[in-house]
Parts: structure tokens; sequence; C-alpha cells
């Protein structure tokens, strides 16, 4: 898990570096609502995740969460944050 969530921050990483054209993160990175377009897929996905776990759907519940994951690290990324600042955070809590 840590290793795949990793990779996926690296390659986010690499998307807002090099900004492909056919990439949906570097669409991200570039939008004209700026850090808004991911604040509001968070809140899109979120509100879909509550409605899954009410539905104890759980292949819609792991679908959902792997969108908000994505976004949140996208999020990271666009405020030149880190995998270790999260870590950080969670650790300190133990
Ligand atoms: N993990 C993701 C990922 N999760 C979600 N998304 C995109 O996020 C968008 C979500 O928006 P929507 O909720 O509207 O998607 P939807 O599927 O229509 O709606 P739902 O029913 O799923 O909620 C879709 O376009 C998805 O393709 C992602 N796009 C990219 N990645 C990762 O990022 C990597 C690089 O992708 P590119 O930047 O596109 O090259 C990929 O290899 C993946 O590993």
């Amino acid at each position: 898990m840590e290793e795949t969530i990793e990779e996926l921050f690296a390659v986010i990483e690499d998307r807002k570096e090099t900004l492909p054209e056919d990439s949906y993160t570097a669409s991200l990175f570039t939008h004209e609502k700026g850090e808004n377009a991911v604040l509001e897929k968070l809140g899109e996905e979120t509100t879909e995740l509550v409605l899954a776990a009410k539905d104890d759907d759980r292949e819609e519940i792991a679908h959902e969460s792997a969108d908000i994951v994505y976004h949140l690290l996208v999020l990271l990324a666009m405020n030149d944050m880190e995998l270790a600042d999260l870590e950080a955070e969670l650790e300190a809590r133990r």
C-alpha cells in the first residue's frame, strides 16, 4: 500500500513538472479554476463515498476511496507538500 501511494505521488509530481497534454493530472494543475477544481472533486467524491457507505456497497466504497486518495495527493502536490508532511502529522498522533 505504502509503495503504491509513493509511486502514485511520484507520477503526480512528474505530471506537475512535465504537464503532458493527454494527462488528466496535468489538466488539474492547469485548470482555469485552479485549486478549486480539485476541491470540487474532493467534495463530490466525499458525498459519493458517504452514499456508498450508507448502501453498504463495498466495491463502490473502495472506488470512491481511491478517487479521494488520488485527488488528495494532487492537492498536496499542488501546495508544494510532500508525503512526509502527511506522514509526520499521522506519526505525531500515535
Ligand atoms: N489514480 C488516478 C485517478 N483516480 C481518478 N482519476 C480521474 O479522476 C476523474 C474523476 O472524475 P469523476 O468523478 O468525474 O470520474 P468518473 O469516473 O466519471 O465518476 P465516478 O463515477 O468514478 O465518481 C476521472 O477522470 C478519473 O480518470 C484518476 N486519474 C489518474 N490517476 C492516476 O494518475 C496516473 C496518471 O494519470 P494521467 O495524469 O491521466 O496520465 C494514472 O496512471 C493513475 O495511476
